[in-house]
């Protein structure tokens, strides 16, 4: 490293003076964040944790190549497993440690959705047999169902999974190209084991899809069985990024595996050939989904804080224009625009953070009374677990790539973390459900709604998420024309979705603060965030709210005018307000927003190791820059 002082490196807080501005308790804040005391402290030592062990070293994932990179995952997955072996360590803690780990891996699909698919779909007996091998990792699963002529279309599958009475067994099949497997993660090179979901044709019949347990690979040497051609589908968005992830493509060729490998909880067939529907709606086939994305909103939030953090740090070291008589320039987070643009998302990861929460709530609710047969609040679920996923995704995504640009030109450096982020995050946005086509589900849901409302045939009157709907009038003037023309409506009703989506988050925002909130002045800071949440919203979709009537254009300056002012009470919290997300240094891998902002001396010394500095002269030179500078082009050897 050149010129730079040791003093300039080590032990100095550059944002000191920023932490000494705030007006709030950070640690009560901290178990806000975290959601218990217990919750933070398992997070606050598994991450520690993480951060003191080499092994899981990060800071170089941006210039290996696909295989070094792939082999890395490999060996950290390998090694994480060990650790939580090794320290006895429970689920939570396991999931928080690869959490930490911060590298997506066959290991999200083998436990977030492959374990939970058979939890969910498969029978007692099933769950007996294939969990403990599961949990142990003994088998290693991914979730098969996406093929490459259709992801959206779960009907439109074209798998097909034929009964055959005479062995008592399934022909899985892949009859076409456009069937082949294509982007399970875990596929290309890991899993031992798939849950593949396949057309059921029993006696010649078709019923619909279903999802099987089909083993693809040999628990001994790892090759692939007879009938299975299997890969990976090669280099994805970014570098490093999601590239750690084996995503992959898989046809089947008349692949025969036991009846007793179909997932019978939903429907079964038997060794006669007879299949039966139990009384649980079909749509449980798809529990997984929902369950999944229950988690990814959970996880929007920590992305989105993530980047926040980043910025924000980093906005309140960078210094530009506005020295008086020679003293230090304007830190950048004090201009009104950056402001504009940084607090909303400071609101959004707060807001994010305490929706997430609410759908974990939902969802075991829903899982509870799936439990005890009672389905009646299924569509709300999905609906909720849909629209949120899709509003909260897209709107971290954005989040992200808008603190990049908050962080001016060293934002676009591999160094300042976030465009590894923005790459790994943002196809959030399309798996699990395109996020429009996510929004169609719910705007399907609230015109099924609106088309109750009042009808004589239905004494149902809405409930929970979709209460309020009996208080807007107009919405049943609105009923006949609707129910004719969705296909022809649907742009606008994919905003009438997200507008749903966002009344539920500012909702549950202001249901956690009539909650008794300790610490000192916790309660107050969370009230501005949420009054910012709420009012950005306001101000951003103003057109909207006055071209209705919802508000006039003297409501609009006023908020407008409350926005401005509810910035300049964030301003000096802002900082302890990401601390109190409580990210290491290694999670957050950011040189931009280091905890003791000392950026600069990093960003020169992380230049350095750089491998094209490696050499002075870089490769390459005799064969095309000194031709070029020699004139000699013509007769080099290009
Ligand atoms: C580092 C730590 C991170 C931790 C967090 C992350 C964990 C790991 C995460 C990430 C890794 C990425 C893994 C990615 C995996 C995948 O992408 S798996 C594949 C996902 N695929 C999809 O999501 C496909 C999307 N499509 C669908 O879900 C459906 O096909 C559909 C669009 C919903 C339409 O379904 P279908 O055509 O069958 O049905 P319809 O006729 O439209 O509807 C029938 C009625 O059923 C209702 N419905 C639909 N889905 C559900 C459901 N899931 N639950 C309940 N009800 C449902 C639908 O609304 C209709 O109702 P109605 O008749 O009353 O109107
Ligand atoms: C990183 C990553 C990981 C993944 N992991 C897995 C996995 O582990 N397992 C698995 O099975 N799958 C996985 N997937 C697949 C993923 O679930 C699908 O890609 C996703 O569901 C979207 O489906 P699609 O690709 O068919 O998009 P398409 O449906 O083809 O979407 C293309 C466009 O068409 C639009 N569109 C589609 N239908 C409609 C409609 N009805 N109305 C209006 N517009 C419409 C969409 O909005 C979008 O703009 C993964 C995908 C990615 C990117």
């Amino acid at each position: 490293m050149e010129g730079v002082g040791e003093e300039e490196m080590e032990g100095v807080d550059h944002l000191a003076h920023e932490r000494n501005k705030s007006e709030f308790d950070v640690d009560a804040m901290k178990i806000v964040w975290a959601g218990s005391p217990h919750a933070f402290d398992v997070s606050d030592r598994i991450s520690k944790l993480v951060a003191s062990d080499p092994g899981f070293r990060k800071d170089n994932r941006s210039t290996l190549s696909r295989k070094e990179l792939f082999k890395n995952t490999l060996r950290k997955a390998a090694y994480a497993w060990k650790t939580i072996v090794d320290l006895r360590l429970s689920e939570e803690e396991a999931a928080k440690l690869r959490f930490y780990v911060d590298e997506p891996a066959f290991t999200d699909l083998h436990w977030g959705m492959f374990i939970p698919a058979i939890k969910g779909q498969g029978t007692e007996e099933q769950q007996q047999k294939w969990l403990p091998l599961a949990y142990k990792m003994q088998i290693i699963g991914c979730y098969a169902q996406t093929e490459l002529g259709h992801g959206s279309n779960v009907q439109g599958l074209e798998t097909t999974a034929t009964f055959d009475s005479q062995t008592d067994e399934f022909i899985i099949h892949s009859p076409t190209l456009t069937s082949s497997k294509w982007w399970p993660g875990g596929l290309g090179k890991v899993a031992t084991h798939a849950i593949a979901y396949a057309r059921l044709i029993v006696g010649g019949r078709e019923h619909g899809v279903h999802g099987f347990i089909v083993q693809l690979r040999s628990l001994e040497d790892h090759s692939p069985l007879l009938g299975i051609t299997v890969g990976d589908i090669g280099m994805k968005f970014g570098n490093g990024a999601y590239n750690t992830m084996d995503n992959g493509v898989l046809q089947f060729d008349h692949v025969r595996i036991p009846r007793n490998q179909m997932l019978m909880r939903v429907s079964q067939v038997t060794c006669e050939g007879k299949y039966k529907q139990s009384d649980v709606p079909r749509q449980l086939v798809y529990g997984t989904m929902v369950y999944v994305r229950q988690t990814i909103v959970a996880d929007a939030s920590c992305a989105l804080s993530r980047a926040v953090c980043i910025a924000t740090r980093y906005s309140a070291v960078r210094r530009q224009f506005g020295s008086q008589n020679g003293g230090p320039e304007t830190q950048v987070i004090d201009y009104k625009t950056q402001q504009s643009r940084l607090f909303p998302l400071l609101a959004s990861a707060y807001a994010f953070r305490f929706i997430g929460e609410w759908l974990k709530w939902l969802y075991a609710d829903v899982t509870q009374r799936l439990q005890a047969n009672d389905f009646s609040t299924l569509p709300e679920a999905h609906a909720c677990t849909a629209g949120l996923k899709s509003l909260t995704t897209t709107a971290t995504a954005d989040g992200i790539e808008e603190c990049r640009k908050l962080c001016g030109g060293h934002g676009y450096l591999c160094s300042s973390g976030l465009p590894e982020l923005f790459a790994v995050y943002v196809p959030a946005c399309t798996y699990e459900g395109d996020n429009t086509v996510l929004l169609l589900q719910v705007a399907r849901f609230l015109m099924k709604t609106v088309s109750q409302l009042g009808s004589r045939l239905s004494s149902k009157k809405p409930v929970g998420t979709i209460a309020y709907m009996t208080r807007v009038e107009h919405l049943m003037q609105c009923r006949c024309g609707v129910q004719r023309g969705f296909a022809e409506l649907s742009a606008d009703l994919v905003e009438a979705a997200v507008a749903h989506c966002q009344l539920i988050v500012v909702s549950k925002f202001i249901e956690k603060l009539q909650q008794e909130i300790p610490g000192k002045g916790v309660k107050q800071q969370l009230e501005v965030l949420c009054n910012i949440y709420a009012l950005f919203l306001l101000h951003k979709h103003q057109g909207d709210f006055l071209s209705t009537g919802c508000i006039t254009p003297k409501h609009a300056a006023l908020a407008n005018d409350e926005l401005r002012s509810l910035y300049s009470q964030v301003r000096p919290n802002a900082i302890a307000l990401v601390d109190a997300f409580n990210y290491t240094d290694h999670y957050l891998g950011s040189i931009l927003g280091c905890y003791d902002g000392n950026v600069y001396p990093k960003l020169y010394e992380a230049a350095w190791k750089d491998p094209l500095n490696e050499s002075v002269v870089p490769d390459g030179y005799h064969l095309y820059i000194r031709p070029l500078l020699k004139q000699e082009i013509r007769t080099a050897r290009l």
